[in-house]
Formats: structure tokens, C-alpha cells, sequence
């Protein structure tokens, strides 16, 4: 059995839109500096974009949770893998996430970094899957709402693979060999 890959969302498009949520990011923390956490490893791509479209002062930190491991499904469990380096008392935290899809990895991230008395705590993703929720996840920034469908690409993955291409896609499964 093997995969084939089709566009949902192009490169362009994924690019228009970034570059408008970072200007809008750029507008609400106006005279503020933001501590960004990109959320390993599916967030790597889209925080990198974002970051270099804010205009504001930005500082990055990393922490990487899996839910999926190599499935298609979450396992319901939530895994930190690597902490953040740095305190989060007194700053403004954006988390920049790929996707937000059962909900279960954000609002147990969420959860967990509020009690470290950060100023404010907001949620920025690159897609959102609300017809799949099962935990409430409040989402400040979202680029784009997307179909129940599994999504590869700018990051997110199917066993690992396919984080590297620059547009998001639809994986299906070929079943004929
Ligand atoms: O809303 P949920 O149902 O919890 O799913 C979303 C999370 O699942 C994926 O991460 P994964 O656990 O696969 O780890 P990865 O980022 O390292 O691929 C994705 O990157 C999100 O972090
Ligand atoms: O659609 C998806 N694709 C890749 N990883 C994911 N993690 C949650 N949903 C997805
Ligand atoms: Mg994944």
C-alpha cells in the first residue's frame, strides 16, 4: 500500500496568508515583545514564517509534545518530550502550532503553561479542524480552517514523512498494490 499526496492548500496561498496573520499579530501586541513557543515538531515550519513577519520584538522557545507518534489517530495521551528552556513569568506567550485537531494537545499544553504566571498566554495556528474537537481549545490566530481530513506538509507529518513539503496536503492512501 502506498500514499499519494494532493494539493489542499498551495505554497502561495499558505504564504498570503501568514504574511496577513503576523501583520495582524503585529498590530494587537503593538509596543509589546512576544515570547513565542513553537510546539515540536509540527510547528517548526510555520513558526519560522511567522517569526520573520512580526515586526515586533519576538523570542522563541521550543517545547516538543507527540500524541500521534506514528498514527493517524491520537492516542489520547499527551507526551512532553522537551521542556522550554526559559521561565514564562511576566511574558507574553504566543504558542504557534501546525494544527489544532482533537484539541487534546492544546488544551493540555494551555493548561500547563498558564501555571508558569506568564502576562498572557494566546494559541496561533496554521490549520484548525474544528469539526474533529473533543477538548475546548480557545484559537486567538488561525490561518486556516480545514475539512477531517489528514494533512501533511509545513510541518505535520504521515509516519514522519512529508514534514518538508512548502504547501499542505491531503494524504490518500492507494490501495490497489
Ligand atoms: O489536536 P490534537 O488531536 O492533539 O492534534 C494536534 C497535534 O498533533 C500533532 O502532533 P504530534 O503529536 O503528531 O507530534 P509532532 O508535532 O511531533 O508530529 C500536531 O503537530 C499537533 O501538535
Ligand atoms: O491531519 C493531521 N496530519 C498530521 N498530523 C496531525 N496531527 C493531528 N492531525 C494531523
Ligand atoms: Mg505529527
Amino acid at each position: 500500500m502506498s500514499e499519494k499526496i494532493r494539493v489542499l492548500l498551495s505554497e502561495e496561498e499558505v504564504e498570503a496568508r501568514i504574511r496577513q496573520i503576523a501583520a495582524k499579530i503585529s498590530k494587537d501586541y503593538a509596543g509589546k515583545e512576544i515570547h513565542l513557543i513553537c510546539v515540536l515538531k509540527g510547528g517548526v515550519f510555520f513558526t519560522c514564517e511567522l517569526a520573520k513577519r512580526i515586526t515586533v520584538p519576538v523570542s522563541l522557545d521550543f517545547m516538543s509534545v507527540s500524541s500521534y507518534g506514528d498514527d493517524t489517530k491520537s492516542s489520547g495521551v499527551v507526551r512532553i518530550v522537551k521542556d522550554l528552556d526559559q521561565p514564562l513569568i511576566g511574558k507574553d506567550v504566543l504558542i504557534v502550532e501546525d494544527i489544532i485537531d482533537s484539541g487534546r494537545t492544546l488544551s493540555y499544553l494551555i493548561e500547563i503553561l498558564k501555571g508558569r504566571n506568564p502576562n498572557s498566554v494566546r494559541l496561533c495556528t496554521l490549520l484548525d479542524k474544528p469539526e474533529r474537537r473533543v477538548r475546548d481549545v480557545k484559537v486567538d490566530y488561525c490561518c486556516f480552517n480545514i475539512p477531517d481530513e489528514f494533512v501533511v506538509g509545513y510541518g505535520l507529518d504521515y509516519a514522519q514523512k512529508y514534514r518538508n513539503l512548502p504547501f499542505i496536503g491531503v494524504v490518500e492512501l492507494d490501495t490497489e498494490e
